[in-house]
């Protein structure tokens, strides 16, 4: 292997390293972080217990990953928004808003699916 080759897959690694980082840091610092890795823990329990079929296993990683992602995002631009506007600004609240928002289609998504996968499971 190159040298360039080595230096670009050690790279990857490298970044590979900052995003695991990166998912540590969310959830030591956001209690919404834990809440979400608790709600995860406990879809999985479930699934396990109702036997969940392959098609709904994807459904239900899906619609998980989703709030994750939207949560991540959503801290960020809370994060980057305090850096660099502390103060308060109509369009500050405008911004933050609209990123919670999206986590709360996610979290309505999330909501709705797990109810049409587990509610039969359970009546
Ligand atoms: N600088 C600001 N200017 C205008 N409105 C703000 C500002 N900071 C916060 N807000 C308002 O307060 C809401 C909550 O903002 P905040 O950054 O505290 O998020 P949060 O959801 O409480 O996050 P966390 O619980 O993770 O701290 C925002 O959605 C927005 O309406």
């Amino acid at each position: 292997m190159s040298g360039v080759n080595r230096s670009y897959f050690s790279k990857r690694v490298q970044s590979f390293g900052y995003a695991f980082s990166g998912i540590g840091a969310f959830l030591k610092s956001e209690p919404h972080a834990r809440i979400h890795a608790l709600a995860t823990i406990l879809v999985i329990v479930a699934g396990i217990y109702c036997h969940l079929p392959v098609l709904q296993w994807i459904l239900l990683t899906i619609v998980t990953g989703l709030v994750w992602i939207t949560e991540m995002l959503n801290t960020v631009v809370e994060k980057v928004m305090d850096h660099v506007a502390p103060e308060y600004h109509e369009r500050v609240k405008w911004i933050k808003d609209v990123a919670a928002g999206a986590v709360l289609v996610a979290a309505l998504v999330a909501l709705i699916t797990g109810g049409l996968v587990f509610v039969p499971y359970f009546l």
